[in-house]
């Protein structure tokens, strides 16, 4: 048995936690055990508790027996020192290297009954990394924000309770559009992930660029940018040539503008998967296909695409690896002010503003980078930055992109 010392600490967060550890009782024998220790907390810092150590008395206060509220109740009354009496258990070791995901999904702990100890939960949003440092528990995993000031971490689901979570929905509940019982946004479609593991990606010299794909909602200025990009730097970008079932104008050649084909070819690719995206336009057939993004990047050019947001898995590929990027507009007034086309009404600023509102929250986990489309020649500088970065700049990428082929 050893005693040992903790400062209490007046911060509100480890008060709850008492002290940075969760406590559990087994309700058999009435033994309290700690449950866990989170990774930079006050008893993590001194290194002094251990998951699975049994506590025996807390300020000369025996607790065998007694409600954990009641024991944390204890601590929370103390001042200044507090003494544990407790059995160590051996330390199982932690991870030895730390995992890195990208959140699918947004979590907040507060809204999830499964939780054990919500106050020592952490709530994450959509396309946060988190750095996963104790993978121990198979139902909750120890996590923290990256590019976060604070060092402390908070219990998040493992894969596998997520898992869990969204079969024990899908079996008992209607058809809900968005569900917050499980303080998981969205929780009911069972194909979604609530993380996905990534890897610093530092692109060699030898690699194909990274495929640059820009999405935004309609009328925001992706073309534009597009457009502009590719006609100031021409040897560097460069646009795939697209598919059409229109037919052709004259000054037009066939694999310049478009790619023309009959509409059976057109459908022949459709069926076999040819197409990144393609899509239904006054009546014609327009397509995007993977060979003629290829055929860019065999020139050993940077190809920019811009993309439905539907469409994005059809690029997250190791072969492609994009880089995406979401061009957002400025305010409704701001675009009032710059956008001179007169085909715009009012009330298409406001929808834009929406459009890309709805866009954002359901896709922002996918967005690499994000782009205001506010001053024109600002923005073709910022994409030109961020199309820079993206190739010569270490980045998180998906680490299936790194998975040999035959897995
Ligand atoms: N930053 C900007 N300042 C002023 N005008 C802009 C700006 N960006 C785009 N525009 C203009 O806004 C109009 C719409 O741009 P664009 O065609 O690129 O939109 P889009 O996002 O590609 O939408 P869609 O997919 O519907 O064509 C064009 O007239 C374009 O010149």
């Amino acid at each position: 048995v050893s005693p040992l010392h903790l400062i209490h600490n007046q911060d509100p967060w480890n008060d709850s936690l008492i002290g940075g550890v969760t406590i559990r009782k087994n309700e058999r024998t009435g033994n309290i055990f700690i449950a866990r220790v989170i990774h930079g907390g006050l008893a993590d810092r001194s290194g002094l508790l251990h998951p699975g150590d049994k506590l025996v008395e807390v300020n000369g206060q025996k607790v065998r027996g007694l409600q954990p509220e009641r024991v944390i109740q204890t601590l929370v009354q103390s001042q200044g020192n507090i003494l544990f009496k407790v059995i160590p258990n051996s330390p199982q070791p932690a991870n030895s290297q730390p995992l890195y995901m990208r959140a699918m999904v947004d979590y907040s702990p507060l809204q999830d009954p499964a939780i054990p100890c919500p106050d020592a939960g952490m709530a994450f949003s959509k396309g946060d990394l988190l750095e996963i440092v104790d993978q121990r528990d198979i139902r909750w995993w120890q996590a923290r924000k990256l590019h976060s000031a604070s060092l402390c971490c908070g219990l998040i689901p493992s894969t596998n309770q997520f898992r869990y979570k969204q079969r024990e929905l899908w079996w008992s509940q209607p058809y809900q559009p968005s569900c917050y019982s499980c303080g998981v946004s969205s929780c009911y479609n069972t194909s979604a992930t609530i993380c996905e593991e990534v890897l610093h990606y530092q692109r060699h010299i030898d690699d194909p660029p990274r495929l640059i794909v820009l999405i935004g909602p309609s009328g925001v200025g992706v073309n534009e940018l597009r457009r502009r990009l590719i006609k100031i730097n021409p040897n560097t970008y460069q646009g795939p040539i697209s598919y059409t079932t229109r037919s052709q104008k004259m000054g037009e050649k066939n694999g310049r503008e478009y790619n023309f084909v009959t509409k059976e070819v057109f459908a022949y690719m459709v069926v076999n998967h040819k197409f990144l995206e393609y899509g239904e336009h006054n009546g014609h057939m327009y397509g995007t296909s993977l060979d003629s993004v290829k055929d860019v990047l065999d020139n050993g050019k940077i190809c920019v695409i811009d993309l439905e947001p539907h469409c994005i898995h059809s690029v997250r590929t190791k072969t492609l690896k994009p880089y995406i990027i979401f061009v957002r507009p400025p305010s409704p007034a701001r675009m009032r002010q710059t956008r001179k086309d007169p085909h715009f009404l009012d009330k298409d600023f406001e929808e834009i503003e929406e459009a890309s509102r709805t866009m954002e929250a359901k896709h922002r986990q996918y967005f690499d980078c994000v782009i205001v489309n506010d001053d024109l020649q600002d923005s073709c500088m910022d994409l030109f930055t961020a199309i820079q970065h993206a190739q010569e700049e270490p980045q998180w990428i998906p680490a299936s992109w790194f998975a040999p082929d035959h897995l």
